[in-house]
């Protein structure tokens, strides 16, 4: 693990046991899980762009002022990513790394309006995702799942384009689950976009839109209502609205919480701010995850290592968050089976070593 992923607060055993645990990702996004290495050989192959070479000045580069500038670094990683090889190298080395972290797992959000949009053919474009999907799950053992997300601030031309690609058969990838909606919230309400989520749900997909990351309650209340949303993008804001939390603990909807990342763009101040106690407290379900994790400086161990530190877990609380994600997922049932058996497996091993 990288040193500076040391939290001194948590017990070296307590990350010993993270690193290892079977785990589940719901929320990690495609472009924003590029590491260093790929994001600084892609710059160099592409001198026009303003991404730094240089793997250390990356660390600068994702340092952000606020959410809005956070996006616009996010679309400059995005503007390197020009060819169907660089979208098969870039997922298949995403899948390297959760598996590196003993991830099970994940559902990787990707928009691709972005790329289709700069001049990516569709046809090649999903034909690099899920060669890459089938040979991460080969090699790796990772189970790799889609979710495909609207740009929102990129207007409803991107959601027309992004419900195309994700609801024709004769383009939609085998492994898509789920659709989303990303980017900035403010000024980008979530019931227009009712239409859109209504036919990816009648060809059967999943939703799952961010909201409440950088607006308040109501924007998860929109979610809910009009994009009938399954689980919640972070949805942070939430915990300034009790009957939304009972609301969403009475009716299981869980939480993507990303601890790390609303601090990074500044959606939190502090970690010992974030609301990710009030949730539990609340009973809502809470899944634990990395977002964009080498342009926030983390990865999903050290996340749940933020929880541990944050909810007062040990060993077996942190096997249980593990199986909450697990079981927020939309794999099946068999599937979830076995990702539980693994982690209990895991625990007891460790509890009784
Ligand atoms: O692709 C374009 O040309 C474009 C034009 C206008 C706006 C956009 C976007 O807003 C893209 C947003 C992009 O950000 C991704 N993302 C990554 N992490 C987060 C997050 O924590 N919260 C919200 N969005 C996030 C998202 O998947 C979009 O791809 C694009
Ligand atoms: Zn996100």
């Amino acid at each position: 693990m990288p040193e500076h992923l040391v939290d001194p607060d948590v017990p070296r055993d307590l990350h010993a046991f993270i690193a290892g645990l079977p785990k589940a990702e719901l929320h990690v996004h495609h472009v924003g899980s590029a590491s260093p290495r790929i994001v600084s050989e892609l710059a160099a192959r592409h001198p026009d762009s303003k991404v730094p070479t240089d793997p250390e000045a990356l660390v600068d580069y994702f340092q952000f002022t606020d959410f809005a500038h956070f996006i616009d670094v996010y679309l400059s990683v995005v503007d390197l990513i020009r060819t169907p090889e660089d979208v098969r190298l870039l997922t298949y080395e995403v899948a390297r790394d959760m598996a590196r972290q003993q991830v099970r797992y994940a559902e990787l959000t990707i928009t691709p309006f972005s790329s289709t949009r700069r001049g990516i053919d569709e046809g090649a474009f999903m034909d690099a995702i899920e060669d890459a999907r089938k040979a991460a799950e080969a090699e790796f053992g990772t189970v790799l799942r889609w979710c495909f997300d609207i740009p929102g601030e990129a207007g409803l031309e991107s959601a027309e384009e992004t419900t195309r690609l994700a609801t024709d058969d004769r383009v939609r990838p085998e492994g898509l689950v789920s659709f989303g909606l990303g980017g900035p919230e403010i000024g980008v309400g979530r019931p227009q976009f009712k239409p859109y989520f209504d036919q990816a749900i009648a060809a059967g997909l999943h939703s799952v839109p961010h909201a409440g990351e950088t607006t308040g309650p109501q924007t998860v209340w929109d979610a809910l209502t009009h994009l009938r949303a399954e689980r919640i993008g972070h949805g942070t804001s939430s915990a300034q609205d009790p009957k939304l939390l009972a609301h969403l603990a009475e009716h299981r909807i869980p939480l993507e919480v990303c601890p790390t990342s609303n601090i990074a763009t500044r959606a939190v101040r502090t970690l010992d701010e974030h609301p990710l106690k009030e949730f539990t407290r609340a009973g809502v379900l809470v899944t634990i995850n990395s977002d964009d994790p080498p342009m926030f400086g983390t990865d999903l161990n050290n996340e749940y290592a933020v929880a541990a530190r944050l909810l007062g877990l040990d060993e077996r609380g942190l096997a249980e968050l593990a199986k909450n994600g697990v079981d927020s997922s939309f794999l099946d049932a068999p599937g979830k089976a076995r990702i539980r058996d693994e982690i209990d497996t895991y625990a007891a091993a460790w509890l009784s070593s």
